[in-house]
């Protein structure tokens, strides 16, 4: 089903900066389960920002109700609204998103296994259909950032290791020609310097494509080192934001979750 998304927003002017911004968001799931609550938080253009929290605080339920993909968890955004450049999508359908340039890359990865590294690259392509030219160009600019993955082109995603899979991962929502990517726990099960090569990319992806990045971490330290700004959830709240270093220095941060990657 697909949703007419063109409202105009009558607080454009006031987000006009912002390439994301939800307005006290709250979902729940199978009607009784409060997942988020009154989440309001922006994105600014060609930026990096951090959505941190311990396990179950609401991360991903964000990322979902921003990417569309609530309902298919049997969830509901309740209140609030979400504009992406300017435009009311609290209600897109992910289609519709992914072909206006907002992109999710799941939790967990999701590389379709049985098929080759570059075919999974190409999947990532399939909602916009470009000629085969195009195609190849786009392939090599993925490649550009991820050189190892077009050693492994040939061979099957499932064979490859969890750092090489989670650059397919994030190589295919670039096949979209994205203009925000939302990336889901990039770090999980990853070793440190996977990580580091991983948010280095992303880095790159921000100051030479001006590329702007929504990610949830529970690794603290890391996602602050690359983060321009910071919000930290809590219980489905936000009980902190700021600039990436004002957050790194704050003692409010407690070390449930910062402490174990300090
Ligand atoms: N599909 C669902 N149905 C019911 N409850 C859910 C569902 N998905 C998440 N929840 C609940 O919503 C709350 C927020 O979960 P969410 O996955 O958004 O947190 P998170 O911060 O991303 O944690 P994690 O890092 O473990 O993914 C938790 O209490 C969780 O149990």
């Amino acid at each position: 089903m697909t949703q007419a998304i063109a409202k105009p927003n009558p607080h454009v002017d006031a987000v006009a900066d912002a390439i994301l911004q939800l307005d006290d968001i709250e979902v729940i799931y199978e009607q009784v389960i409060f997942a988020i609550k009154h989440i309001s938080l922006q994105v600014s253009p060609r930026s990096i920002v951090a959505l941190l929290g311990a396990n179950g605080a609401g991360k991903s339920t964000i990322l979902k109700a921003i990417s569309g993909l609530v309902p298919a968890q049997r969830g509901e955004i309740v209140q609030g609204k979400i504009y992406y450049q300017g435009v009311d999508v609290t209600q897109a359908t992910p289609g519709d998103l992914v072909s206006r340039g907002l992109v999710q890359v799941l939790e967990g990865r999701h590389c379709f296994g049985h098929l080759t590294v570059e075919e999974n690259l190409l999947t990532g392509a399939f909602v916009r259909r470009p000629s085969a030219r195009v195609l190849a160009q786009e392939l090599e600019t993925v490649y550009s950032f991820f050189p190892r993955l077009k050693l492994l082109r040939k061979n099957h995603a499932g064979y490859t290791s969890g750092g090489e899979q989670q650059m397919v991962a994030i190589g295919r929502a670039l096949m979209a020609d994205p203009k925000l990517i939302l990336l889901d726990e990039p770090s999980m099960g990853l070793a440190p310097q996977v990580v580091e090569e991983i948010f280095d990319i992303v880095h790159q992806l921000q100051q030479t494509q001006g590329l702007s990045f929504l990610l949830a971490e529970q690794n603290a330290t890391v996602a602050l080192r690359y983060a321009d700004y910071a919000y930290v959830i809590e219980s489905g709240h936000v009980t902190q934001q700021g600039d990436a270093q004002t957050i790194a220095d704050s003692a409010a941060l407690s070390d449930s979750y910062l402490g174990a990657s300090r």
